[in-house]
């Protein structure tokens, strides 16, 4: 392992840009797979499933990511789920995740709202006690299932209201997904102290992110990859600060961008548009969070100061209360300070 690589190990870290069921393990998905043995197109070898897990473009990404979704059947699933993402993200020192959870697709799929609210807490509250680590929520309108979904994603958000709830987002495709339409939505879910944190601008263009902000509130943006084609954008999120949640390896094995060489990170940096780095899909993209901070971090020439200002970043793009973010802050510091020039 390099220097830099053992670094990033044991660098404390957030993370803010994560699905839960698209950071399932290869060992999770296998389990549930054979729980419905024949029932389902997954495949119950775990190493079969680096080939299942290979897109010819986005929208194969999401109907892969959707026969995952099938898989989970009952609350005790969700629980297992929740709680081995948590042991994952835990083993690579994340002190605190912002989870994205698409109620919706979980309910339609016949588990009552508040058995999967109660599940998700559950497995929040077990994770700190047994790993270290602050789970929040991130509940997010799943975009392919339009406006229905948004009606059902805002109701559980606000009539469950589980403690770790901080953001309401929007995920999915973009493409025919325009999304000035999850305006009211949005305005409650804001309205009601949630933070807005939709998607924008990983498959489509600049117009999408700039209805992101005007029309959804956008506080941050999930990717955001496409604000390079518009100067003014770029210059709008420099100007006031909104911050992009970056996924390199995401954007490269979901075909929205060519390879990692032609990322548009450094663009972004020379903008100075603030950023997180986050890992999306981890398994489902053959990735870890730490592998992403070495690709930022071979993308940016970073040094091991530079690396942990990424994890900085994350920290204060946070929905932390601000003396918590202090105290990571201070964690990261500490722990770089005693790292041997
Ligand atoms: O990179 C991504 N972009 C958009 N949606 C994503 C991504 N990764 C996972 N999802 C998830 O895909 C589902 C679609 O119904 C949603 O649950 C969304 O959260």
């Amino acid at each position: 392992m390099t220097e830099l690589a053992s670094f990033i190990a044991g660098l404390p870290k957030a993370e803010l840009h994560v699905h839960h069921v698209g950071s399932a393990s290869p060992r999770i998905v296998a389990e549930l797979a054979a729980r419905h043995e024949g029932q389902s197109p997954v495949p119950s070898d775990p190493a079969a499933l680096a080939d299942y897990f290979a897109f010819k473009d986005f929208k194969h990404f999401i109907d892969i990511y959707l026969t995952v979704v099938d898989l989970i059947r009952d609350d005790e699933d969700v629980r297992m789920l929740t709680y081995e993402v948590a042991r994952e993200l835990a083993r690579q020192q994340v002190r605190y995740a912002e989870l994205t959870v698409t109620p919706f697709s979980h309910v339609k799929r016949g588990i009552p709202a508040p058995a999967f609210c109660a599940a998700i807490e559950d497995a929040r509250a077990g994770a700190a006690a047994d790993f270290g680590i602050e789970l929040r929520w991130c509940f997010d309108i799943p975009g392919e299932a339009g406006l229905p979904a948004a009606e059902e994603t805002l109701r559980i958000a606000l009539e469950e209201r589980p403690d770790g709830l901080v953001s309401f987002g929007l995920g999915g495709p973009e493409i025919g997904v325009p999304r000035p339409q999850f305006k009211p939505y949005f305005d409650k879910a804001r309205a009601a102290g949630l933070h807005s944190v939709p998607h924008a601008g990983e498959t489509t263009g600049p117009t999408t992110i700039w209805d992101a902000l005007r029309d959804l509130g956008a506080e941050r943006i999930g990717h955001g990859i496409a604000a390079v084609g518009d100067p003014q954008l770029m210059a709008y999120l420099a100007e006031h600060q909104i911050p992009l949640e970056i996924s390199p390896t995401s954007n490269v094995r979901t075909r929205a961008v060519a390879s990692v060489a032609e990322h548009p990170l450094p663009q972004i940096v020379a903008a100075g548009v603030p950023f997180s780095i986050n890992s999306d899909d981890p398994p489902m993209f053959g990735t870890t969070l730490e592998e992403e901070y070495a690709v930022a971090a071979h993308l940016l020439e970073l040094d091991a100061a530079g690396v942990a200002g990424l994890a900085k970043a994350a920290v204060t793009q946070s929905f932390l209360p601000t003396t918590t973010q202090q105290k990571l802050l201070t964690e990261i510091d500490d722990y770089t300070e005693k790292w041997p020039a």
